[in-house]
């Protein structure tokens, strides 16, 4: 975060291209953006609740963020709440807060829940599918009624907040198969903003452009600042961690980059590997490159656990399991490779039952990789 000690402007540019960037800003043309941002614009200051869909990493919650700043509740606070990370036993103190001496350990003052604190503001609850069916009959209590009851409080607390939801997940096939209440489900899906995919954005090169030049806090980078065939694997590459994987490869290239321009030698191994130059670019054909360090041992880990029959679930359980041993499984760093955050790591390993190394007896070589 900024400080003190850094100038105004400097702080200002920070806040713009690192967390907050404005609705106009969220887009580089595309038009189903352009589309997106408009409509949004119309629901935000009718009170009308939105439901933000798309997959992971398309920006979901940015676009949270710039709404709530374009509303008239912009003074007001946005809070935001991951219903996937919160521990159910703690996600009811957490949501609507309790008084003091509500429960032993509980704090001696109480506490404000994530609700209150987003009074007269909007409140953000990212990965809504993931909510607790118990939580959810409670929140809808608070969204019909318009008011919360702290844990140990003897009287309901009015509360006016704007409500805006995220998921990746589709909720109708939650709602059937009786894992998302249907009541709540129209409750929060007053406005519908589905966020497309990176792959099927037009307006990849403007949004390359742009976070390069965030990354190197200039406003006036051109076309010289990456090379043409660089551009073009980045053009061609299908994206599958969205936004947050481009942020991430982008900071990458700006890191290792040498000479003041981003060579086809400076992308990360996932962009190299994925390149088929026959059935994505129009031009010259481009060399493998030598110097890309390969992280991923020889034995390929897909080899090793029992794969699941072909096809797409097949390939992208290839691809994280590579990601898995190529990081010698830390999550953390597998997640950043595969361009998704930890919690969709560990929902994409039981969707794709992936045991974790931990978990199973592994031929010695492979499960030495083991963090
Ligand atoms: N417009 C943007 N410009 C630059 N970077 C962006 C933009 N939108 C998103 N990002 C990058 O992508 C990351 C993920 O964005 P965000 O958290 O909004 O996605 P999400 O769809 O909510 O992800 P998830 O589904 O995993 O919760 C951000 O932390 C940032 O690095």
């Amino acid at each position: 975060m900024p400080t003190s000690t850094v100038d105004l402007a400097t702080a200002r540019r920070y806040v713009n291209s690192a967390r907050y960037r404005s609705l106009d800003e969220l887009c580089g043309g595309d038009p189903q953006m352009q589309d997106l941002i408009a409509r949004g614009k119309r629901l935000i200051d009718r009170n009308i609740p939105i439901l933000i869909l798309g997959e992971t990493g398309t920006g979901k919650e940015y676009l949270s963020r710039a709404l709530h700043a374009y509303s008239a509740r912009r003074a007001a606070n946005w809070v935001a709440v991951n219903c996937a990370s919160i521990p159910e036993s703690l996600a009811e103190s957490e949501l609507f807060g309790y008084c003091k001496g509500a429960f032993s350990g509980a704090l001696p003052g109480g506490m404000k829940g994530k609700v209150q604190q987003a009074d007269g503001g909007t409140l953000f609850l990212d990965e809504i599918g993931d909510m607790p069916f118990a939580l959810q009959t409670r929140l809808l209590r608070v969204l019909s009624e318009r008011e919360v009851i702290p844990l140990g409080a003897a009287h309901p607390v009015p509360v006016d907040v704007h409500l805006i939801c995220a998921t990746h997940q589709d909720l109708k096939t939650l709602v059937a198969q009786g894992r998302f209440r249907e009541d709540l489900y129209y409750r929060i899906a007053g406005g519908v903003l589905r966020l497309p995919s990176l792959r099927s954005r037009t307006d990849r090169r403007a949004l390359i452009m742009q976070m390069i030049g965030d990354e190197m806090s200039c406003a006036d980078i051109d076309d010289s600042i990456i090379a043409p065939a660089a551009l073009q694997r980045m053009l061609a590459y299908a994206w599958p961690g969205n936004l947050r994987q481009m942020h991430a490869v982008i900071r990458y290239c700006c890191a290792v980059m040498n000479g003041g321009r981003i060579e086809v030698g400076d992308l990360p191994e996932e962009l190299m590997e994925s390149f088929a130059p026959s059935t994505h670019f129009e031009g010259p054909a481009i060399s493998p490159v030598s110097n890309v360090r390969s992280i991923v041992p020889q034995a390929g880990a897909a080899d090793i656990l029992p794969r699941p029959p072909g096809g797409p679930l097949g390939d992208e359980r290839t691809r994280v399991i590579d990601a898995l041993v190529g990081s010698r499984w830390n999550i953390s760093a597998a997640s950043r490779q595969l361009g998704m955050c930890r919690a969709s790591l560990y929902r994409k390993l039981r969707q794709l039952d992936i045991p974790h190394v931990r978990d199973q007896a592994m031929p010695a070589h492979f499960a030495s990789y083991a963090a």
